[in-house]
Parts: structure tokens; C-alpha cells; sequence
């Protein structure tokens, strides 16, 4: 392969470039968070009321439901390298029509149509990632995803903080600007980069399929064993595949499906039921629930931005080691901890509020500032445990359980729920905290608690297998939680084979038929020759 090509079939490059698509994603969360305090944004829009002001943050996400329900489809029938593609033209018309909104309608149209880019590229920039990186690393590069979504956030705060300082009337419109950025240089950089081989292999183009992944895999070497076995095994399975139920989104919803289909959905919402996404969109009300106003709090809350990416990073370097399990077991239960704290501290030591200007913050712990640092310590807490554990988990695990005749429909259905929560809190949520106030953080709590037991009795542990295994994975007996403890992927043992089929090929080792044990998954022991080879990609070897 020529060196000039090096870079796009290195899957580090590749999944991190195309993460570009999940940072649109945070740019757009955070999108309006600093012009609403403006006044020129005000007075150029009339003071929009605050439902007015609800309908154009919401508009987004629901433009992103939209969107990530479209990608599935598209990204079978297109390819999920052409989707990329298209949300980021998409990404730049919205753009572009928000910049230059004359009034709220315009923005608002603005607003959809980048939330549709964001709901196409949040869904399929994950199947991409899961289906060109090895299964050794697979967690790792999906959630580049989840780290690029921070760092957007992020980038789009600052800006917006900074422009808030720019006297020009026209100041905000230009973080709307410059989100044209991202989406130029994601099209450009997408256009080169190649098919994902899975995709190949299911539109009968098995050649290139055969080349991509040999190209991700050994460079360009065509023999290596692990380009072998794992082309071998996406044959296998497609294969299999065709002999099943034709592919439609009833499909989704029959078994062998359903189980796989539910836990994606649940998982994506649960993610949103953490309340995370309070944090981010409303951090300014919990902090002044706390006692923090002006400058003090606009600080405090881009802590929590920082905090946010750099606690993505250890998830990012060690999931595939962890497991998915663990980290959602342990992330739950602390923000469930830390939520309780909030609550407890804020019910405890607050009292009703009447805070100028402001209608949402209606209890706050007032002169006590021992116990206001104890909140935002908490909120903190609460962000890292989320950056840590579900914000990546919650992209990679749905991205990994499908087959590859339903991935793109199931991960559209699951990015849709994420979607769905998104928007129907950042709707509920400031009425809860002037109703019910810091009980609030209770409920949330309780989410917590309820997605920990739920993980605990139904999720299987993904970690080291390949894409083709889920399918054995999840429709076998075996509880989800013994799934930590099972056997390595018989992948790796296919490799090996090959490996000693091209040894005995060459001689280097004698042709002895040496005898194996396996176990089938039917529990029994039974004996294969390694110069056989693995005759199933279904036997699982003994370890
Ligand atoms: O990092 C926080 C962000 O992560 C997400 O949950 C996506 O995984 C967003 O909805 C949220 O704003």
C-alpha cells in the first residue's frame, strides 16, 4: 500500500476523524447556552417568551431524533461512510441558515436542520467506528465518540463565553458561524476515508471488503491469518444472515431481536435518565440552587465542561480492558450517591428562594458555604462518574450488540430513544425544579438506582468479542451476570488455526493431526483436530 494512504487505514485516525460528527453533537447542546444571556441575542429576537425560548432549544433534538431514525436506513442503503457525508452538508446548511436568521421562525428552521445532521451522525459515526476497528480495541475507538461529544461542549461554552464580551449586535451569531467549520472539514476528510468493510461484504463486494480490512488489518497483506479469520467469519455470518427473516424494522421488534433491541433502547435512555444532561443544559439553576450567582457561577459551571472531558479519557484508554459491565455497575451506583447527596444537602440546608430576573431557582441554600461547596462537589463528582462510565458505554454497547443484517435500523432506534429523553427533559426539567425543587435530584437518584439493577440482570458483557459472536452471546441461557467470566472469543482461536494450517502448509511444523478440546454450545466436550481447523464459528475452546 502506497504510504501516501498510510493514515486512512489506521483505525485510530480513521475512528478519531470521524468523531468530528459526534462533536456537531456537543456543539449542539451547548449551542445556545451562551447567547440566551445576551442582550443583543434578546433584543434582536424580542425577548422570546420562555416557552418561545423552550420551543428553539427543543428544536434541535427534535430535529435529532428525526435524523438518527432516518440514519439506519440510509446508512444500509447509501453506506455508512456517504451518511457521514450527508450530515455533514446537512450540518452546514443549518449552520448557515442560523447565522443568518432574520427571526425566531428562521432559527428555529435553522435548529432543525442541524439537529438532523447531529441525529444522522450521532447514529451511524458509531457503526462505522464499531465495524473497522478490531474487537480488541472496538470499546476504545466508539468512545472517541462520547470524548469528541465533551470536547464540543466544551469548545462551543468557551466560544460562546467569549463572544458574550464582543459589543457587536451581531455576536451571536458567530459561534453559529463557525460551526461550519467542523462540518467543511468532516466532509472533506470523509470523502477519502474508505468503505466500511461490513458494509462491502453485505453489498456483494467482497473483493474490496476483503482489501479494506486487510488494509485496517496487516497492511495490506491479504494472507494474514487475522485478516483470514475475521473475513471468514463476516462471510460466515452474512451468509447465515441471508437465510434469515428479511430485514424491515418489524424484525426489530420479533426474536430472536427483541431482547437486543429493548436493551439498546433502554440503555440510551437510561444514559439521559442519569440526568446528565440537566448538568449540561442547566448547570446555571443547580449552582444557584447551591448559592452561586454571576461570574462565580459561569466559572463553576465550566469546571464542570472541563471535568467532563478530561474524566472521558480513562474510559476511553481502558474500557476494552475493563469490560462495559463493571463500568456501568460502578458509574450508576455513585451518581446515584452523589444525586442522594445533592438532594439530601440542598433539602437540608436550603430554603425557598425568590432570586431576581430568575423564575427557575426557587430554593437555595443560602449563607452556608460550607454546604454550597459540598453540592457543587457533589455535582462534580456526579459528572465524572458519568464521563467515566455511561457517557462512552452508552455508545459502544449498542454500536456492538447487532447483527450486521439489523445494526444500522437497531442503532437508529436506540440513538432515536437517546434523542427522545434528550428532548422530553430539557422540556421537564426547569418546571420540576420550581415545583418539587431539590427532590428533583431524587428522582434522578432513583434512575440511577433502577438502570444499576437492570444492568446488573440483563446486560451481558461484550468486551472481546467480535461483532459476529454477539448473536451467540445473547441468545444463549447464560445469565448476564456469569457473562463477565466466559470463555475468549473463538476468534482468537480461529487465528491460531490458520496460523498452524500455514505453518504445516510450510512445513515448519510436522503434520501430526493434533487433538483440541471444545466445547460446543450445547455444553459438550468434544475433540477437533487443529489441522481441521474450526470447522463452526460457533465452538468456543476450552480455556
Ligand atoms: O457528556 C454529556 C453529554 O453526553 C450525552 O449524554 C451523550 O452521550 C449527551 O446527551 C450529554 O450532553
Amino acid at each position: 500500500m502506497s504510504g501516501k494512504y498510510k493514515l486512512l487505514s489506521n483505525v485510530y485516525f480513521l475512528g478519531m476523524f470521524a468523531t468530528i460528527g459526534g462533536m456537531l453533537f456537543g456543539f449542539d447542546i451547548s449551542s445556545m447556552s451562551g447567547a440566551v444571556g445576551t442582550d443583543q441575542y434578546q433584543n434582536y429576537f424580542n425577548h422570546p417568551s420562555s416557552s418561545l425560548q423552550g420551543g428553539i432549544v427543543a428544536s434541535m433534538p427534535a430535529g435529532s431524533f428525526f435524523g438518527a431514525l432516518m440514519a439506519g436506513p440510509l446508512g444500509d442503503r447509501i453506506s455508512r461512510r456517504r451518511t457521514i457525508m450527508l450530515a455533514s452538508c446537512i450540518w452546514i446548511v443549518g449552520s448557515i441558515i442560523q447565522c443568518a436568521s432574520v427571526g425566531v421562525g428562521m432559527l428555529i428552521v435553522g435548529r432543525i436542520i442541524n439537529g438532523i445532521a447531529v441525529g444522522l451522525a450521532s447514529m451511524i459515526v458509531p457503526v462505522y467506528q464499531s465495524e473497522i476497528a478490531p474487537k480488541e480495541i472496538r470499546g476504545r475507538i466508539v468512545s472517541l465518540q462520547q470524548w469528541a461529544i465533551t470536547w464540543g461542549i466544551l469548545i462551543q461554552y468557551f466560544i460562546q463565553y467569549g463572544c458574550a464580551y464582543i459589543k457587536s449586535n451581531a455576536a451571536f451569531r458567530i459561534p453559529w458561524g463557525i460551526q461550519v467549520v467542523p462540518g467543511v472539514i468532516l466532509l472533506a476528510g470523509i470523502s477519502l476515508f474508505p468503505y466500511s468493510p461490513r458494509w462491502l461484504a453485505d453489498q456483494d463486494r467482497w473483493d474490496e471488503a476483503l482489501e479494506v480490512l486487510a488494509n485496517l488489518r496487516a497492511g495490506g497483506n491479504k494472507n494474514d491469518p487475522t485478516v483470514q479469520a475475521e473475513y471468514k467469519e463476516i462471510e460466515e455470518v452474512i451468509r447465515f444472515d441471508r437465510t434469515q427473516v428479511a430485514r424491515s424494522y418489524v424484525e426489530l421488534f420479533r426474536k430472536p431481536n427483541l431482547r437486543k433491541v429493548f436493551l439498546g433502547m433502554t440503555l440510551q435512555s437510561w444514559s439521559q435518565l442519569t440526568g446528565m444532561n440537566v448538568a449540561m443544559y442547566y448547570i446555571v439553576f443547580i449552582f444557584q440552587g447551591a448559592g452561586y450567582s454571576g461570574n462565580a457561577n459561569l466559572q463553576a459551571s465550566s469546571i464542570q465542561y472541563v471535568l467532563n472531558v478530561v474524566m472521558t479519557i480513562p474510559a476511553i484508554l481502558f474500557i476494552d480492558r475493563w469490560g462495559r459491565r463493571p463500568v456501568l455497575l460502578i458509574g450508576s451506583t455513585f451518581m446515584a450517591l452523589w444525586l442522594f447527596l445533592i438532594g439530601g444537602l440542598m433539602g437540608k440546608f436550603g430554603s425557598p428562594a425568590d432570586l431576581e430576573g430568575n423564575s427557575t431557582t426557587t430554593w437555595a441554600i443560602k449563607d452556608n458555604p460550607s454546604a454550597s461547596h459540598a453540592v457543587i462537589a457533589c455535582s462534580y463528582l456526579f459528572v465524572c462518574s458519568f464521563a467515566i462510565s455511561w457517557g462512552p458505554v452508552s455508545w459502544t454497547y449498542p454500536a456492538e450488540i447487532y447483527p450486521l443484517r439489523i445494526r444500522s435500523k437497531a442503532v437508529s432506534l436506540s440513538t432515536a430513544s437517546n434523542w427522545a429523553f434528550n428532548f422530553a427533559l430539557a422540556y421537564a426539567v426547569p418546571p420540576l425544579l420550581q415545583s418539587i425543587q431539590y427532590k428533583t435530584y431524587y428522582i434522578f437518584a432513583a434512575f440511577c438506582v433502577a438502570m444499576t439493577i437492570h444492568v446488573f440482570f440483563m446486560f451481558p458483557e461484550t468486551k472481546g468479542r467480535t461483532l459476529e459472536e454477539m448473536e451467540e452471546l445473547f441468545n444463549s441461557d447464560i445469565p448476564a451476570w456469569k457473562t463477565q467470566a466466559l470463555p475468549r472469543s473463538h476468534l482468537d482461536q480461529d487465528i491460531e488455526n490458520i496460523r498452524h494450517q500455514n505453518q504445516m502448509a510450510d512445513g515448519t511444523i510436522g503434520a501430526g493431526a493434533e487433538k483440541e478440546e471444545v466445547v460446543t454450545p450445547t455444553g459438550e466436550k468434544t475433540e477437533v483436530s487443529s489441522q481441521e481447523g474450526f470447522p463452526t464459528a460457533l465452538q468456543t475452546p476450552v480455556v
